[in-house]
């Protein structure tokens, strides 16, 4: 299940605007990467969710980020619904109640779920500010521990603090790591970044790419620096 080849490390946002945009991006993005992320942007573009069984049956791996968060019933029923589209990974908001659904609608299926603990454009103010108890860190580790002891296959944290999330998880769940800027790149609204290197080092699966490939005057060039820097960081 994990990746061990530094080209399927790589998850590309598809964040573009429609389906033609995201198919002329694959296509120019070509063996460089096999995974893609299809999140809130493009699914709910005419045809954007109905890319994922395109790509899925074209040989890409899919990443569903719906962010899903609901009352369990709700949650079970559409991961359920999700679960028949031919994607890999599924986000839905580390809350316990909602990971337990999701994992319960997922079940059978090859669909694993993916717990987004806190948003990498969050910092310990923000968390503050939306009435939490807790600093990033904290929340993030309380959050993978309860993850883990629901039996949900993976988490959504910042590279930022890989290091003890991975701790919190053992060496089996999986670990994906937005947030991933290449040494000096824009950082955006994002609060809690790495690069590719160190987010490897400290122990993520995956990565997930948006903007600094998506946006690059050559998509496939930006990728394949990417998977080199992991290649590089590859133990
Ligand atoms: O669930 C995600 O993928 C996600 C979680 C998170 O905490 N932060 C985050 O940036 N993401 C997604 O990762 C991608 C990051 O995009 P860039 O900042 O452009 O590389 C976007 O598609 C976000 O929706």
């Amino acid at each position: 299940m994990k990746p061990l080849d530094p080209r399927d490390r790589l998850i590309i946002a598809l964040d573009v605007a429609d389906r033609a945009a995201a198919e002329k991006l694959v296509e120019a993005i070509g063996d460089a990467a096999v995974f893609y992320k299809i999140g809130m942007e493009l699914a709910y573009s005419d045809g954007g969710l109905a890319l994922a069984p395109r790509l899925a049956g074209a040989g890409k791996k899919v990443f569903l980020d719906l962010k899903l968060h609901d009352i369990p019933n709700t949650v079970e029923r559409a991961t359920a619904q999700v679960a028949r589209l031919g994607a890999t990974f599924l986000t839905v908001h580390a809350y316990p109640q909602t990971m337990q659904a999701a994992v319960a609608g997922a079940n059978g299926s090859e669909l694993s779920i993916l717990g987004v603990t806190v948003l990498t454009s969050f910092d310990d103010e923000d968390l503050i500010e939306a009435g939490y108890r807790f600093g990033v860190v904290e929340t993030v580790r309380r959050r993978a521990e309860q993850a883990r002891a629901l039996g949900v296959q993976g988490l959504v944290a910042s590279a930022a603090e890989a290091g003890p999330v991975r701790e919190a998880l053992g060496p089996d769940m999986i670990l994906v790591t937005p947030g991933i800027r290449p040494a000096g790149g824009d950082v955006g609204d994002q609060k809690r970044v790495a690069t590719p290197g160190r987010a490897i080092r400290d122990g993520a699966d995956y990565l997930v790419v948006g903007r600094p490939i998506v946006q690059a005057a050559d998509p496939r060039a930006a990728a394949l620096r990417i998977v080199a820097e992991i290649a590089a960081a590859t133990p």
